[in-house]
C-alpha cells in the first residue's frame, strides 16, 4: 500500500498541494485526473520521491518514502515523465538497458538476464524495429514507448506515468493503455498515471483521484467520480456521461461549446429570470437548436416528444423539462396539458423544422391555442414536404404564419439573432 498523510507541497510561496490524505492499494490501476494546474504532476513527483513534501508523510508499505534509499526505490518504482526528451543521442537499445542499472554492479556489467529482460520489454512495447536508432530521431510517440520500455526494464512493482499517451495517436493510445492493463493484471504492477483523457482513464482505471486546486476533490471508482455534476464543478464544462456498451464503463461526451468559462454572449448561471424557450421538435430536427440554445444559457423545455425519439434522447441528456408521450400512440391528454404548461411558462416558443403526422398534430393545434405567445417558426423546406396528414397540418401552419407575434425564419443564425433581439425588448 501507499499511504499519504497530510501532504503539503509548495514551489516557493506558491502552495500547490494542500492536505492530501489517501490510501492507495498495491495492485490497483489508479488514474490521477484534474484540470490544468490542479497539481497532478506535482503530486506524482512527490509520490516518486522526486519532490520532498513540505509537510506530511508518504508510506510505501510500512516504510517512510523519504527513508528508502535511491537504489531500493529504483527497484520498486519506475517513472515515465511527461517530458520524454533525452539530452544525449543514445541508441534506443542502450537507453532501455539503462533501466537495468539498479540491478547491475557498479561497473555496469550487463548480464544475460539483463539482455533477456530488455528484449522482452522491447517486444512488449513494439520498439525492436528501431533498437539501433538514435532516440532523438524518433517521433514523439515512438520515443514515449521507448521511455516506457526503459521504465519496465527496471522491473518495478509500481509504475508512475505522467500523461503517457499525450503524444500518441489513437492506435498507440489504446495499445499503451492495454499494455499497462496487462502489466497490472498479469504481473501485479501497480499503475499510477496522470491523464487528461477522462475516457481512457474511466475505461482502464480501477480508481480515480480527481484533484482540484491541489486538493483531492473526489476519489473512487470511475462511475463515482465521472459524473456530469462533478465534471461541471471541477472543469466548468458541460458533459454528458454515457455507458460504454462494450465495457459498461462511463464515457464522456462534450456538449459542444459547453465550457462555462467566460464566453462571448453566454449567460453564466440560470436564475428565475433566465429567459425560457420551449422547442417543438422531433426526429432530430431540434438537436442543433438544443445545443446552441443550451450553450447560450437559456432555460429550455420541449414537447410533446415521443419517448425514444432522437430529440427526446438529446433533451433527456441535457436534463431539460420534457412533455413526453409513449410512441405509436396519439399524444395523451396529460402530456398535452404538461406541454401547454411549459409553453405558457416560456418566453418564446420555437417550432423546429419537424415533420407532422397525425401522431404529433396536436402540438401544432396547441400552438394556435396560445394566441398571446411569441412564436418563431423555422422555415426552409416547403412545409408540404413534411406534412404527412393529408394537408391538415399545412392549413394550421398557414394560419400560424398569419398570426401576429409569429416570426418565420429560414436560417439558424437569424433565429438566434431574433431571439437575442426579442429577449432584449
Ligand atoms: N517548477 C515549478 N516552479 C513553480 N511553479 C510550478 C512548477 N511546476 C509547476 N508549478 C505550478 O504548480 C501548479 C501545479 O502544476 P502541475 O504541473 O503539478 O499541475 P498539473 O495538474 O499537472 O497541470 P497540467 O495538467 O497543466 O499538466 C501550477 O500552477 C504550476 O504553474
Amino acid at each position: 500500500m501507499i499511504k499519504i498523510e497530510g501532504l503539503h507541497f509548495s514551489y516557493g510561496d506558491k502552495r500547490v498541494l494542500k492536505e492530501i490524505n489517501l490510501y492507495l492499494t498495491r495492485g490497483d490501476f489508479i488514474g490521477i485526473i484534474g484540470p490544468n494546474g490542479s497539481g497532478k504532476s506535482t503530486f506524482l513527483k512527490t509520490l516518486s520521491g522526486y519532490l520532498p513534501a513540505d509537510k506530511g508523510v508518504i508510506y510505501l508499505d510500512n516504510y517512510l518514502l523519504n527513508k528508502v534509499s535511491n537504489e531500493d526505490l529504483a527497484r520498486i518504482m519506475a517513472v515515465v515523465p511527461q517530458d520524454t526528451n533525452v539530452d544525449y543521442n543514445f541508441k534506443v537499445y542502450d537507453l532501455i538497458m539503462m533501466g537495468r542499472r539498479p540491478y547491475q554492479n557498479r561497473w555496469g556489467m550487463v548480464s544475460e538476464q539483463d539482455r533477456e529482460i530488455v528484449s522482452e520489454v522491447m517486444e512488449m512495447t513494439d520498439t525492436q524495429g528501431f533498437s539501433q536508432e538514435n532516440i532523438n530521431k524518433l517521433s514523439g510517440g515512438e520515443r514515449q514507448r521507448v521511455i516506457i520500455a526503459r521504465a519496465l526494464a527496471q522491473e518495478p512493482d509500481i509504475l508512475l506515468l505522467d500523461e503517457p499517451t499525450a503524444s500518441l495517436d489513437i492506435n498507440y493510445q489504446g495499445e499503451i493503455f492495454d499494455l499497462l492493463a496487462k502489466l497490472n493484471r498479469y504481473r501485479g504492477i501497480t499503475i499510477i498515471l496522470v491523464s487528461h483523457d477522462l475516457n481512457l482513464s474511466g475505461q482502464y482505471c480501477d480508481r480515480l483521484i480527481l484533484l482540484k486546486d491541489g486538493q483531492v476533490y473526489k476519489t473512487g471508482i470511475p462511475t463515482e467520480v465521472l459524473r456530469s455534476e462533478t465534471i461541471a464543478e471541477v472543469y466548468q464544462s458541460d458533459v454528458i456521461i454515457e455507458e460504454n456498451p462494450f465495457t459498461g464503463k462511463p464515457y464522456l461526451i462534450m456538449v459542444p461549446g459547453g465550457s462555462k468559462k467566460k464566453q462571448w454572449g453566454k449567460r453564466s448561471t440560470i436564475t428565475e429570470n433566465t429567459p425560457k424557450i420551449h422547442l417543438i421538435c422531433g426526429g432530430g430536427s431540434g438537436r442543433k437548436m438544443f445545443s446552441l440554445l443550451h450553450n447560450k444559457g437559456f432555460q429550455l423545455s420541449c414537447g410533446v416528444l415521443n419517448i425514444g425519439d432522437s430529440d427526446w434522447e438529446t433533451a433527456r441528456r441535457l436534463n431539460l423539462k420534457i412533455a413526453e408521450s409513449p410512441p405509436f400512440n396519439p399524444i395523451s391528454k396529460q402530456s398535452l396539458e404538461y406541454n401547454r404548461q411549459l409553453m405558457t411558462e416560456a418566453d418564446i416558443i420555437l417550432l423546429a423544422e419537424t415533420p407532422f403526422g397525425h401522431g404529433n398534430l396536436d402540438n401544432l393545434k396547441l400552438l394556435l391555442d396560445l394566441s398571446d405567445k411569441t412564436i418563431i417558426l423555422k422555415g426552409g423546406r416547403k412545409f408540404q414536404e413534411r406534412d404527412f396528414t393529408g394537408g391538415e397540418a399545412t392549413l394550421l401552419w398557414q394560419e400560424l404564419k398569419r398570426r401576429p407575434g409569429c416570426y418565420l425564419k429560414n436560417k439558424t443564425a437569424d433565429i438566434l439573432q431574433l431571439i437575442e433581439d426579442l429577449i432584449k425588448i
